[in-house]
């Protein structure tokens, strides 16, 4: 910013006067001379038809502060613009004024590209004149107040436009009569015909770029004197132009300002004259039709130019949607040509309400996808099973405190027996000791969500698949954190045994007794499950001191016993997740020799999974549904209860009623032609909305449904007083809210025989006779374990009765 720019805010007309100057010195007189010279022959030297007057050169200096090289740059540009001037016939003020402002009438600045003509051989452009659309563009109305808020008449104009047009006003009566302006200045002043031009210059500027910049803006709001002074002395601080304009001519930001300000001098149009031209590209795409209303735009030839015509209102059809849309003529002739009868006459139905009706039942039969047919190979799937030599699958869910190392120790497990490369694990050390959590390394083979990594606990359960000589395993990780029980359960159920993990660090242990290891030992036998085996982990945190390990094989084993798991079917193994002592491979350590029993894997491998009801109705609970590729876009997974199925099969899930048909399916991550009980299977869908499926959803068979119930009758453990309340009841991954609707009797553990009838309350430990009602229909059926909770705490797990 110039220093001698004073930018005023005040905008008193003293502001504009000529009182405020001082006389110039004798010493600025002198400079004020040599400039005038310089300019004088710098003019000459560059073009001797251009000249100026002393006056105007003088006024050009100081405007531009005594720059020669300015002045005589705007001087010479100015007459120029004179010469040409002269030498085109001017317009009358009359005729200008009725230029429309709305397309700008500018002659082209250079030869206008035709789009037509380049696209002329192009077939797609010989369109027949009445196919070709109307495209109707709304008018650029011009905005005359500040920031584009005032309107072009009767609009509320701002207060400072208003301030501007009245200066403006007063500075051009001055113009036009000034009683003291010399000759001189009259040939200074822009005359109102060249207001006028400049005016509809900016207009057109305007048209071509509506949504004025910030800049644009700016310059508008701030007030300028109308004319500089002629023979104004140089000042140090001119009170003038604003800053931002300092080299422009101060008369074409006065013409700016005018044109803003004085919206009435601009001819109204009707809307329709008020258009943008059409780009080239639409020119060239629409083509040309000459309307009746508009003619084209003279500076694009007619003859050789296919042009966008644009309609006034009046000549737009509307659309009438009384007759049959241009989809339903498709449509109809559509399904004429297949054979269909037409519902919907291609002939106008005039609002025909049975038309409509019609209409809507065509609509109900369309089916948007075709019906996927896969052919079944019938096969005797026990047969199939029986003679197969595929390894045993076993699931086992791994349960515990939480950080009792349950991630760690299958990550360790996955690790040994090849289940995960040697690369990864790298990538997941390096990875977590970037966020400083270097020993949840192995933990994030299982603990794949990023919720989970960051938080350093599972959140929902993992599964995994690693296979010994004889035995296919998946491992389900369960979370130990009491807020993911629910996810706990749903592992649970779908688990052969049960592998408890055991923190044996000082405290750990005891505080792990206290909190989640006892809850799921208890879950889990609730679930059906009989066999476990405790990891009495992180043994290296207490040098693998066997008085510890045995101290915890006693407590624990006491627990479990009274949990109702039998003597023989409970396993301790001694082990470190992290070092990997006893998991895979013995320990090392000298201080763990005493320990002469199986490591993990072995006592897994001894682990015989349950037996499965392979010749029983199909049942399996839907543990996930996710989209896939365009191969298979539907697909569910999840263990099989019971029964068995094969490609080609058609299941019904429960409780939605659909019916689908399996147009592929998975074992174990190993594509299969079938598939029975026991089993971890993805069935890949057809002939389904994937908006019927859901996790803890049933599949079975049409002939034997799965009953879907409101209400049920079970056995349970309490584990919590009971009484009529509010509960959950879950069953895998299904869980809905319901209540304990009526307490029956409670029951004699050992012979399940009644020993008081309607108590009002079920104390915890004892097993009692409940109602429990549901909100909502459930696919459920006897003998399936479910699991009440409440309040965030398991209340009682039980068998339907
Ligand atoms: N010293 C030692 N630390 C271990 C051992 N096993 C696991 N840890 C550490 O214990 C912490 C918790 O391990 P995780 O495997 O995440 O525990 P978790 O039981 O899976 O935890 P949740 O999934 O949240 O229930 C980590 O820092 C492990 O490095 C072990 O054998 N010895």
């Amino acid at each position: 910013m110039s220093r001698h720019r004073v930018k005023n805010i005040g905008y008193d007309d003293e502001d504009y006067s000529d009182d405020g100057y001082d006389s110039p010195d004798p010493e600025e007189q002198e400079h004020l001379q040599r400039c005038t010279q310089d300019v004088l022959s710098q003019l000459r030297a560059g073009q001797p038809s251009v000249t100026a007057s002393k006056e105007e050169v003088q006024e050009a200096l100081w405007h531009y502060y005594n720059d020669v090289e300015k002045s005589v740059s705007y001087l010479r540009g100015k007459k120029e613009k004179e010469i040409k001037k002269q030498q085109t016939p001017a317009v009358s003020q009359k005729n200008k004024a009725q230029v429309p402002m709305y397309p700008a009438p500018i002659s082209p600045p250079i030869a206008h590209f035709s789009a037509a003509d380049f696209f002329r051989d192009s077939p797609w452009l010989n369109i027949p004149s009445h196919r070709k659309a109307d495209i109707l563009v709304q008018p650029l109305y011009p905005r005359m107040g500040l920031l584009g808020g005032a309107p072009e008449a009767g609009g509320k104009v701002s207060k400072l436009a208003a301030l501007a047009a009245a200066r403006k006003q007063k500075e051009g009566n001055k113009v036009s009569s000034p009683p003291e302006a010399s000759q001189a200045e009259q040939s200074e002043k822009p005359s109102t015909e060249q207001k006028v031009s400049l005016r509809d210059r900016l207009a057109a500027s305007k048209s071509a770029k509506p949504a004025e910049g910030l800049g644009g803006l700016r310059r508008l709001a701030k007030p300028v004197p109308a004319t500089p002074p002629a023979q104004k002395p140089v000042s140090p601080e001119p009170v003038k132009a604003a800053p931002d304009v300092a080299s422009e001519p101060v008369e074409q930001i006065e013409e700016a300002t005018s044109a803003k300000i004085e919206p009435k001098i601009e001819p109204k149009l009707p809307a329709a004259e008020i258009r943008a031209s059409p780009s080239m590209f639409a020119s060239a795409i629409v083509g040309n039709q000459s309307g009746p209303t508009r003619a084209e735009p003279s500076h694009i030839p007619s003859q050789n130019v296919d042009l966008l015509q644009i309609y006034g209102q009046d000549h737009t059809e509307p659309f009438d949607f009384a007759g049959p849309s241009p989809d339903d003529v498709v449509l109809n002739a559509q399904n004429t040509a297949k054979g269909f009868k037409s519902k919907t006459p291609a002939s106008k139905t005039g609002g025909d309400k049975k038309g409509q009706a019609d209409l809507a039942g065509g609509i109900n039969n369309l089916s948007v996808e075709e019906k996927v047919a896969v052919k079944s190979k019938n096969l005797d799937v026990l047969a199939e099973y029986n003679k197969s030599t595929r390894k045993k699958s076993a699931n086992f869910v791994v349960i515990g405190h939480v950080d009792a190392g349950k991630s760690t120790l299958m990550g360790r497990l996955l690790a040994d027996q090849g289940a995960i490369d040697q690369r990864t694990l790298d990538k997941y050390r390096k990875e977590a000791e970037k966020i400083g959590k270097g020993s949840f390394a192995l933990a994030w083979v299982l603990d794949q969500g990023s919720e989970e990594r960051a938080r350093g606990v599972t959140i929902d359960i993992a599964t995994n698949q690693f296979e010994t000589d004889t035995t296919a395993f998946t491992i389900v990780d369960a979370p130990g954190h009491r807020d993911f029980v629910p996810n706990m359960i749903a592992g649970a159920s779908q688990a052969d045994f049960a592998v408890l993990v055991i923190d044996s660090s000082v405290g750990k242990f005891e505080s792990g007794l206290k909190g989640q290891t006892k809850e799921h030992a208890l879950l889990v036998r609730s679930m059906g499950v009989q066999k476990i085996v405790v990891a009495v982990n992180k043994m290296d945190t207490v040098q693998w001191d066997k008085s510890r390990f045995e101290e915890i094989q006693q407590q624990i084993s006491s627990f479990l016993t009274t949990a109702g798991f039998q003597e023989k079917n409970i396993s301790f193994v001694p082990c470190s997740g992290v070092l990997g002592d006893n998991i895979s491979r013995r320990s090392e350590d000298p201080h763990a020799s005493w320990y002469a029993g199986q490591t993990l894997i072995e006592e897994l491998e001894t682990s015989e999974p349950s037996t499965h009801a392979l010749d029983k109705p199909l049942r399996m609970t839907i543990g996930d549904v996710f989209r896939g590729g365009v191969q298979n876009p539907i697909s569910i997974s999840g263990r099989l209860d019971a029964g068995s199925l094969q490609v080609g099969d058609q299941i019904l899930t429960m409780p939605s009623g659909e019916t689908a048909l399996i147009r592929s399916l998975e074992v174990d991550g190993q594509t299969s032609d079938w598939a029975v009980a026991g089993q971890n299977v993805v069935l890949n869908l057809a002939n389904i909305d994937p908006a019927h499926l859901r996790s803890g959803d049933v599949v079975c068979r049409s002939s034997s449904p799965i009953p879907t119930i409101t209400s049920f009758t079970t056995k349970v453990l309490a584990f919590e007083h009971l009484m009529p309340m509010l509960v959950d009841v879950h069953r895998g991954r299904l869980h809905v809210p319901g209540r304990i609707s009526k307490l029956v009797a409670t029951l004699d553990k050992a012979s399940g025989a009644p020993i008081k009838k309607r108590p009002k309350i079920v104390a915890p430990g004892t097993v009692a006779r409940v109602v429990v009602e549901m909100d909502t229909a459930v696919p459920l059926e006897a003998p399936t374990r479910i699991v009440l909770r409440t309040g965030g705490s398991t209340v009682a797990a039980g068998l339907l009765e």
